[in-house]
């Protein structure tokens, strides 16, 4: 990319063709990412820039790499659109996420099979009509992980949008009459859980026929709070950060066979 004042790097992720694993776990908060390289042998940190930080190991000797998002859909993009750019193809995102079923509890984990595209970045790539979808052999490996790991898992859809404040604050907002009808739709629609980022990767990963898959920790869940019911909140993302792992190492061990 001409702006990179190292040309061997990529502009924004200041990472080079690779650096990186085929397989890739992104978070969105730069601080989990040390976290996910603890499970890595011999991790080591490859670049430190803007919002992406990045470390590269390897599961079962495979070559892998953690690269944070940052929040949202357009940093997530240019994330995905980099580390496919250093030799990329599998990505698995691990982030929070807040529950809107009612079973969808604080600590579950959530694995997206879709993502419902009201953000921006994604309508920069595809028409609206186009659906966000997580690659199905990701899915089953997420599956997989969090039921041998004994982790209470939620397969579903997920809603992305841009304003965080949007879902938990929408009487404030002069659109509040477009975010409560929309938000009751995805309810009654059985949508799973909100967060930010999925639809946006989802559709930069079709557009570049790569895999991507997304898991997250429900912190709490906002329908739970208003109908009085329990609903403590959770921080811990170490479960979420295991099932990724676990289904990483899945997916080496499927396309070793393949
Ligand atoms: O915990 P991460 O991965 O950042 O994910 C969620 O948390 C952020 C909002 O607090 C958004 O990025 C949302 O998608
Ligand atoms: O409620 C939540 C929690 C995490 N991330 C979100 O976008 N929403």
């Amino acid at each position: 990319m001409k702006y990179s004042e190292n040309p061997d790097k990529q502009y924004h992720i200041q990472v080079g063709e690779g650096e990186v694993g085929k397989y890739v776990i992104l978070p969105g908060d730069p601080k989990r990412c040390a976290k996910i390289a603890a499970y890595f042998d011999d991790a080591k940190l490859v670049a430190d820039s803007r919002e992406y930080v990045t470390y590269t190991g390897y599961l079962d000797g495979v070559k892998v790499s953690v690269t944070s998002t940052g929040i949202g859909g357009p940093s997530a993009s240019i994330a995905m659109e980099e580390l496919v750019k250093c030799g990329a193809d599998t990505f698995v995102r691990v982030g929070t996420c807040g529950g809107m079923q009612l079973d969808v509890k604080s600590s579950d984990v959530v694995i997206a099979s879709g993502a419902i595209r009201m953000e921006g970045t994604s309508k920069e790539y595809a028409p609206i009509e186009f659906p966000a979808l997580a690659d199905i052999d990701i899915v089953n490996a997420l599956r997989s992980a969090a039921k041998e790991l004994g982790q209470t898992s939620h397969v579903g859809v997920v809603q992305c949008k841009d304003a965080f404040y949007g879902q938990h604050s929408p009487e404030t907002m002069p659109v509040s009459y477009e975010l409560l009808n929309k938000w009751e739709a995805w309810k009654r629609l059985g949508c799973l859980a909100s967060e930010m980022e999925s639809a946006a990767l989802f559709i930069v990963a079709s557009t570049l026929h790569v895999r991507c898959g997304s898991v997250f920790l429900v912190m709490a869940n906002q329908e739970r709070e208003k109908q009085g019911l329990d609903n403590p909140v959770a921080h811990d993302t170490d479960m979420a950060i295991r099932v990724a792992v676990e289904a990483i190492r899945k997916l080496i061990k499927e396309d070793a066979e393949k």
